[in-house]
């Protein structure tokens, strides 16, 4: 083992980037509230502002996959398609089957210079996490309950917001609605069964209804849809534990531009597209297995600068507080005091292990281990 990468699987390092994210994730946090006021001035500087802001944030987790791992993600797409990406909306359907699967968006969303922007439609859990859930409040991410009866109006009065909204960015469906587990898998294959449905072998049957009211709400603001299937080499099961101990994975991610217009507007009609681009997905899943590879070409997107840089600037303004502290602690001899930070420290650390904890597919929801009564 290189100094490298011994020094990467120190827990001291750990706990220094985990103190990086909590405390400069709070501050941006903070600072994303102070910009309030200016919602009321001025709605398009606000938001413009948040976007920078949400950057910082989300921009450290690329930082940890693209420069601390060194994780590679490679795009195979059309040349031709390429230069439209970044350049104009677009509604990203993707598969949901690995736990760094976000981090992975994330790092192509900065490839394309959509990073700050980037949208999601999430499960109302992850509204209550501390700095990401936080965040997302600002940039006008949409929640849902995976209550269809609620969904319907909240989830389409929330992508209302977006139509007017002054940054190019792409919204996110992971239309499988939770992750892949064999359980799921088996119970969502009896209700495509039930349905006379073909059946996926490496997806779960996805939920039609959110993927119809995004695209009837987006209709004339979103250009296309970025059909796009990922897969890591070698089997590989990566996890967020494992990118911060710098263990480096090959993630490939495949991507087909489908213009907007080309989806039908009906609401079964539309389903029915989306059922056949889950096997047509599955498809290239399958192929990629016995193949390693995807039909298309690779196209070369470099990791980007800018996360680390912002990465860098961040640590180095709350590493230095910290130092300071330290050192003052340990000179005042204070055992109540010192008792005190270990209390602290301990409630951080506990309060960090929880949020890796939410990307950990054994700690699933138990969304899609039954058949829903609307079936
Ligand atoms: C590569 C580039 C990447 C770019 C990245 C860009 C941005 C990145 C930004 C952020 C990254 C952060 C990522 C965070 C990730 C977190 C994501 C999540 O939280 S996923 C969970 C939330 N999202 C969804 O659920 C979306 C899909 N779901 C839907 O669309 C649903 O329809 C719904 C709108 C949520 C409503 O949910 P509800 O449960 O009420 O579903 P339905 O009404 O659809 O369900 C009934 C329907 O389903 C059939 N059914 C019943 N049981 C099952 C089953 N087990 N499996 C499948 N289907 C089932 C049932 O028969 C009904 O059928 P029908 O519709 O015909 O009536
Ligand atoms: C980045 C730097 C590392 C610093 C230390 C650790 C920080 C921890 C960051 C925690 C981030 C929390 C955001 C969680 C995003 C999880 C995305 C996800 O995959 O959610 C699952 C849902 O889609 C479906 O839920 P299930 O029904 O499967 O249940």
């Amino acid at each position: 083992m290189g100094l490298g990468e011994c020094l990467k699987s120190q827990v001291l390092c750990h706990v220094l980037i985990g103190y990086v994210f909590l405390a400069s994730g709070l501050l941006i946090n903070l600072l994303q509230l102070c910009t309030l006021p200016v919602w009321w001035l001025n709605k398009s500087l606000a938001r413009r502002i948040n976007c920078r802001l949400g950057y910082c944030i989300s921009s450290q987790s690329v930082a940890i996959l693209d420069w601390w791992s060194g994780t590679e993600c490679t795009l195979y797409t059309d040349p031709k398609m390429y230069p439209l990406y970044g350049n104009e909306n677009g509604i990203v359907v993707l598969n949901h089957q690995f736990e760094i699967d976000f981090m992975c968006g994330w790092s192509f969303c900065d490839r394309f210079g959509v990073l700050g922007s980037a949208k999601v439609l999430v499960k109302k859990e992850l509204a209550y996490v501390p700095v990401i859930g936080w965040m997302w409040y600002f940039l006008e991410i949409v929640f849902c309950k995976r209550k269809w009866e609620e969904d319907r109006i909240t989830v389409s009065q929330s992508l209302q917001k977006l139509r007017d909204y002054p940054e190019n960015f792409w919204f996110l469906l992971f239309c499988e609605g939770t992750r892949f587990t064999a359980k799921k898998h088996q119970i969502s294959m009896e209700v495509a069964e039930k349905k006379g449905l073909p059946k996926l072998k490496h997806h779960l049957l996805p939920r039609t209804k959110g993927f119809w009211l995004t695209i009837q709400n987006l209709r004339g603001t979103v250009a296309a849809v970025y059909d796009s299937t990922l897969n890591f080499r070698n089997n590989e099961s990566p996890s967020l534990s494992g990118i911060l101990s710098g263990k480096k994975y090959h993630a490939d991610l495949y991507v087909r531009r489908i213009p907007l217009e080309s989806i039908p507007e009906g609401e079964a009609e539309c389903a029915a597209w989306l059922h056949k681009l889950y096997q047509e997905k599955d498809g290239f899943q399958e192929q990629y297995i016995q193949t390693g590879r995807y039909p298309g070409p690779i196209v070369s997107t470099p990791r980007r600068l800018g996360p680390l840089i912002n990465w860098l600037c961040w640590s180095a303004l709350v590493l230095f507080p910290l130092g300071a502290f330290l050192v003052s602690l340990l000179s005042s001899g204070s055992t109540l005091t010192i008792l005190a930070s270990l209390a602290f420290c301990y409630g951080a650390s506990l309060l960090l292990r929880w949020m890796i904890g939410q990307t950990e597919i054994s700690r699933s929801s138990g969304y899609g281990n039954k058949v829903n009564s609307s079936s």
